[in-house]
């Protein structure tokens, strides 16, 4: 069978990552993807998964479903954030172990590195420190996920592998105020005052904390080389190598929108980690890169939004 005809499920494939994905393989000619929404496929339960591995009998699963949000919603549910993503990665993996699966590929995020780990971070600082508190339970679920891969990996000599983008955006993210990331936060915000009179626009923390930012259709590249590829390791940092200041971000979207009114700060809200920048040597090295322009991204995506702005998802946690 060739390659572009295998059965690839891809969990979570209306999200921002899993749509993407599932664009880049369409597009190269990929036959045979399926996904399921939460709605017919409920990823919590042990007995649908199974149920639905035993039916479907992919051979290849790419995990991109997830319980995901930015730095409040995190901090304000972190029960749902560790046990949700918890359950739905230990179904996708043990399913896909039982059922003799020949490939898997398991998205994690940078938050898994220690707060204060060497930069930029190298998969080697993986549990050599204190994790930061605002996403410490989605960073132990992710963490789970990565060992129970390894695990299968070293025991079973199967191809499951790892990767751990850096925080990513594109169409299809969240741009609800409340559980969102920065980078969608920020177009919304400042398209909405922009149109409200250029008023003031309120950001969170300090500004200082430095972030890495990729668009999601390069994560889509990275995984369809690591689909491609047998990896010679477990896990791989998914990033561009660069980083600026929450302020210098914010900078540049109130540019692109055309916002001209002024930028308050508030300072009540976290910053979480100083920094997280990625040291992508490693799949570097093994032949992706990224493509595109933190600028040519971000005005695509504000295109985007603006297209799509009747029909925005709300993503509610509780
Ligand atoms: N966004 C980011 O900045 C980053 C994301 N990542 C990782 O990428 C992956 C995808 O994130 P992203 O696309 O942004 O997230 P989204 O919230 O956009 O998408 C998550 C998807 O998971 C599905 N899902 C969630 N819970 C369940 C459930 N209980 N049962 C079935 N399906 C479920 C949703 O399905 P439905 O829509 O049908 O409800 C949705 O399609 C995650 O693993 C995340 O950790 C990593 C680094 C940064
Ligand atoms: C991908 C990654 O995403 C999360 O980590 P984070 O990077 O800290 O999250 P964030 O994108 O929400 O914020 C980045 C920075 O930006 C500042 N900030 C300013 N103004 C707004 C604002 O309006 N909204 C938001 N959300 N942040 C704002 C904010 O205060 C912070 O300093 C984790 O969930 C983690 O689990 C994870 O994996």
């Amino acid at each position: 069978m060739s390659a572009k005809d295998k059965k690839i499920y891809i969990a979570g494939h209306r999200g921002m990552v899993g749509s993407a994905i599932f664009r880049a393989l369409e597009k190269l000619g990929y036959s045979n993807l399926i996904g399921k929404s939460s709605i017919e496929l409920e990823l919590k339960s042990q007995k649908d998964v199974e149920q639905f591995f035993q039916v479907e009998k992919p051979d290849i699963v790419i995990d991109a479903a997830a319980r995901v949000g930015g730095i409040l919603a995190n901090n304000n549910y972190p029960y749902p954030f560790l046990m949700e993503n918890l359950q739905i990665q230990n179904n996708l993996i043990d399913a896909a172990h039982k059922h003799n699966i020949e490939k898997f590929i398991f998205l994690g995020s940078s938050c898994i590195y220690p707060k204060l780990a060497e930069q930029p971070l190298k998969e080697e600082s993986l549990l050599t420190g204190p994790l930061e508190p605002t996403n410490e339970w989605y960073a132990i679920a992710k963490i789970a996920g990565v060992k129970a891969c390894e695990a299968i990996r070293k025991q079973f000599g199967k191809d499951f592998v790892s990767l751990m983008p850096t925080n990513l955006y594109g169409p299809n993210d969240n741009f609800d105020l409340n559980t969102s990331h920065v980078l969608p936060a920020m177009i919304r915000k400042f398209h909405d005052a922009k149109m409200n009179d250029h008023a003031p626009v309120t950001l969170w923390g300090s500004g200082t904390p430095m972030r890495e930012f990729l668009h999601v259709d390069d994560l889509a590249q990275a995984v369809v080389f690591v689909l491609e590829n047998r990896m010679e390791n477990h896990l791989y940092n998914v990033g561009t190598g660069t980083d600026l200041t929450i302020k210098e971000l914010a900078e540049l979207i109130q540019h692109t929108v055309g916002h001209n009114g002024n930028i308050i700060w508030d300072s009540s809200k976290p910053d979480g980690t100083p920094r997280k920048l990625m040291d992508v040597t490693k799949l570097r090295e093994a032949g992706w890169e990224a493509k595109i322009s933190l600028e040519s991204g971000i005005l695509e995506t504000y295109q985007w939004f603006v297209k799509n702005i009747s029909k925005l998802k709300e993503i509610k946690i509780s």
